[in-house]
């Protein structure tokens, strides 16, 4: 018997960022291996002119809850999607949804975040750290809590190369930052971004490390935990290989490259490729639960949840992996082959930018355009290039993450619980898991069927035999042009003709001597 699974049985969890990727696949373990949890409250924003239970419905009704409808078959019923903003005071949660919350409350996994790179400070402060402060708030006034579990991220500290399972201070108070940005206005916010966030690339490392530390200060008197995994991925088992449902990290780099706009890469072929499959996060996640809730560490523990240091995968072998995946199971509807490459050099990626990128999405619009179309690839391409950019810093560099307290919650596990709640990456096949990635990606996010492999196959050889073909009469027009106004070229072509005539008529003479 799990002692993790059976400790959440009969508890009230509440969960913020449910609907987000790492979200759902917490939400569905949970369902999945402790169905007799009493109820899981999901902090839940109406959005995209859905309502909260048509948010709730379409998750439970997808793929990924398949099986916890076997287990959990009255799973809706156990669900509770409150009405909040993380954005608003008290989350604009109602008197009565704030009351049950804070009356019934066990445990809380704190999810919700904005992961964009190119937030405004702002915005990224009030959710990764003000939202965070006020629900920590709301946890010291929840009778019931037994554990507070916080997700950041391990690039926190990403100015820093070795880490350790620690909160290392910011140089500005998150305090003193919440309060200037009440009667700072936007326009000097965003000059003294760059200032305040440093030696870190972005809004977004920069406010989860504001708030690891409003957890640190805040949380004192709470059961606290904080997880960092890395760059999260697919899962690699549960509930099945491969699931994702966003773009975010190497996921929309996969559709770049498969679908053939992503030809070159500014990336360090040899720094370690730190991928964590969701399912790992998850499982690390709620094994922290349980430890938190029943060992009451002394302090507020950190667990990193990477894999560079026990099963490290550099992103040369990670691109290999993917463009050998792409021969088998290629994407439908390629614009170009897939065949990326990986650079280091500034100025040879910019040329690879401008040929590789830039160059086929101009032809192409030139051709739309010609062909009473609306040009749309060169905008696409921008933007393509845009993102690329800002996930340089993180395929440039590589970085050491200590995981003593990971190991340490590994080695109190049941055997049974190192099974069901598996976190040990060492296990993690890469080759295997980024086919399934590959292949997740293709169906999950592209919708895309595999009844169709054998004619995006053919696609890609008809695009093929257009690149030689383009390459030929390309050469031909270059060399053309250079004969016509260069002495060299032309001596160099008479000499290539008169060789090859030559050669022939040599080859023919032995010929006939022989007959
Ligand atoms: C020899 C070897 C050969 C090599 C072969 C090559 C094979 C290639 C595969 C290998 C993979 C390599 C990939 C490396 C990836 C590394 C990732 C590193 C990330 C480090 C993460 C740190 C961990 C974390 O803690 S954070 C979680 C991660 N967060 C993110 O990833 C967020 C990133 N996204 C953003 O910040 C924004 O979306 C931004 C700035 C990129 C774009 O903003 P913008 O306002 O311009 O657009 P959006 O409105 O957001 O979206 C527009 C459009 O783009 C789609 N999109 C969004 N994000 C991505 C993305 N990451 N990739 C691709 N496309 C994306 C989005 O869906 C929209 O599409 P529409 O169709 O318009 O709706
Ligand atoms: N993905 C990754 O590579 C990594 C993620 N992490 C961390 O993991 C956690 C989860 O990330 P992930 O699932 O990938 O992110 P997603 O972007 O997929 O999910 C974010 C979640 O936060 C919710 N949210 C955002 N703003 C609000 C708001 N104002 N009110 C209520 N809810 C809100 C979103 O709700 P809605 O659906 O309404 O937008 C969504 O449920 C984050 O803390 C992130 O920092 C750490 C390392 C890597």
């Amino acid at each position: 018997m799990s002692m993790i699974a059976a400790f959440y049985g009969g508890k009230s969890i509440l969960i913020t960022g449910a609907t987000g990727f790492l979200g759902k696949v917490l939400m569905e373990k949970l369902f999945r291996t402790s169905p007799n949890l009493k109820v899981i409250y999901i902090l839940v924003r109406p959005k995209a002119g859905q309502t909260l239970q048509q948010r709730v419905f379409q998750i439970l009704n997808s793929k990924l809850f398949e099986k916890v409808k076997e287990v959990c078959p009255n799973v809706h019923e156990k669900i509770r999607p409150i009405c909040a903003d993380l954005n608003q005071n008290d989350f604009g949660i109602s008197k009565e949804d704030m009351q049950e919350l804070l009356s019934c409350t066990n445990i809380i996994f704190h999810c919700a975040a904005t992961v964009r790179f190119d937030d405004p400070l702002r915005h990224a402060v009030q959710l990764n750290v003000t939202a965070t402060q006020q629900l920590l708030q709301m946890a010291s006034e929840m009778p019931r809590l037994e554990a507070f579990i916080h997700i950041s991220t391990a690039y926190s500290n990403c100015n820093l190369k070795h880490i350790d399972e620690v909160i290392y201070p910011c140089p500005v108070e998150p305090k003193k930052i919440i309060d200037s940005l009440e009667w700072l206005d936007d326009a000097i916010v965003d000059e003294i971004t760059p200032k305040l966030i440093g030696d870190r690339p972005n809004t977004y490392t920069y406010t989860k490390a504001l708030g690891e530390m409003v957890v640190h200060q805040e949380g004192r008197n709470l059961n606290i935990a904080i997880i960092r995994p890395s760059i999260v991925g697919a899962t690699w088992q549960e509930p099945f290989p491969g699931w994702v449902d966003n773009l975010n990290g190497p996921s929309g780099m996969i559709i770049a490259a498969g679908k053939g706009f992503l030809r070159s890469l500014r990336a360090t072929p040899m720094a370690v490729a730190d991928l964590i499959p969701v399912d790992t996060v998850v499982n690390l996640t709620l094994a922290a639960g349980w430890y938190t809730a029943v060992h009451r560490p002394k302090s507020t523990l950190i667990y990193h949840c990477t894999s560079g240091n026990l099963n490290p995968c550099n992103w040369l072998k990670m691109g290999l992996y993917v463009l050998a995946t792409f021969e088998k199971v290629p994407f439908e509807k390629a614009f170009r082959r897939p065949n990326a490459d990986f650079t280091t050099n500034i100025l040879s990626n910019q040329y690879w930018n401008a040929v590789s990128h830039l160059a086929p999405a101009i032809i192409y619009d030139f051709y739309l355009r010609l062909t009473g179309r609306k040009p749309r690839m060169t905008k696409l391409m921008n933007r393509l290039l845009r993102t690329i950019s800002m996930l340089e810093y993180f395929i440039n560099r590589s970085w050491e993450w200590s995981t003593a307290n990971t190991e340490m919650l590994m080695s109190e596990l049941s055997p049974e619980d190192q099974r069901v709640f598996n976190f040990d990456v060492r296990q993690l096949n890469w080759l295997e898991y980024i086919e399934n990635y590959v292949l997740g990606v293709k169906k999950y996010l592209l919708k895309e069927d595999m009844a169709g492999i054998p004619k995006a196959k053919q696609h890609l050889k008809r695009l093929r035999n257009i690149h030689y073909l383009f390459n030929t009469a390309l050469f031909l027009i270059i060399w053309r042009l250079l004969i016509a106004r260069s002495q060299m070229a032309r001596n160099i072509w008479l000499f290539i003709v008169s060789f090859c005539y030559k050669f022939l008529s040599y080859f023919r003479a032995s010929s006939t001597l022989k007959v």
